[in-house]
């Protein structure tokens, strides 16, 4: 495990995501971001053989960030205003990537497919055997989600990568929220909150069939 590891915290990714449905059931995308900012911290501390996947979401986070700290900030306060704000302005590439290559939709889209990958991650882990795998917990998650719109390229790296994963006792210790039992404990409070904000998002773009945004 590379240097660092101390600055992960398990809770505060959680507590990001259990803050990201507001009573409206709108998505809000700061805590959101700041989730996905914890978890790429995280992952930072597993090995350099994970840069190439911690650089691809840095650069989406910050794509929504300067979005966030544009002036039309308002309008990407929650996911539901951003769609309403980007598809009444013309701003989605719908067909092709051309004159909107980086549109919230499109770059949120991408952050939204990652998140299912980890919501049946953390779960694999929650229900694992003590001695099980991560690197297949993680294989097997990976190639029933996100994998489906990755080319093989990027599907034969991440795959070397993931061999590089510690058992799961290991990895559970490493997200500084006690023993291996207490962090499962941890995932189970959390996960239905990852997967409720997983679930508006879903329908959100599927009502707006934006499910397949190039
Ligand atoms: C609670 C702690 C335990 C869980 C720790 C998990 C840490 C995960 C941290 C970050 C996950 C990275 C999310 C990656 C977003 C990928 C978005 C994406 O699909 N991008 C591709 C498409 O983008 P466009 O070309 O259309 O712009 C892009 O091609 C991807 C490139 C990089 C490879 C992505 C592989 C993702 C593998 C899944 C994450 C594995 C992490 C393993 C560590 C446990």
């Amino acid at each position: 495990m590379a240097a660092g590891a101390e600055t992960f915290s398990l809770r505060e990714v959680l507590v990001a995501f259990t803050a990201c449905v507001s009573e409206q059931r709108e998505v809000r995308v700061d805590p959101y971001l700041a989730g996905w900012k914890g978890l790429v911290r995280f992952l930072n501390c597993l090995g350099t053989i994970f840069s190439f996947i911690s650089k691809d979401a840095v650069t989406k986070i910050e794509i929504i960030e300067n979005y966030r700290n544009s002036d039309q900030r308002e309008k990407y306060l929650t996911v539901q205003s951003m769609v309403e704000y980007e598809l009444a302005n013309g701003l989605v590439d719908l067909q092709q990537r051309s004159k909107h290559p980086n549109s919230g939709c499109r770059t949120f889209l991408r952050l939204h497919r990652a998140l299912h990958w980890l919501q049946m991650f953390l779960e694999g882990l929650r229900t694992g055997e003590d001695n099980s795998k991560t690197s297949v917990i993680c294989s097997e998650t990976y190639n029933a989600s996100l994998a489906n719109y990755h080319p093989w390229i990027i599907r034969k790296a991440a795959g070397v990568a993931f061999c590089a994963l510690p058992t799961r006792n290991t990895f559970l210790e490493t997200m500084n929220v006690g023993t291996a039992e207490e962090a499962v404990t941890m995932l189970g409070d959390a996960l239905p909150y990852i997967c409720e904000v997983y679930k508006i998002t879903e329908e959100l773009y599927a009502q707006h069939k934006l499910l397949d945004l190039p």
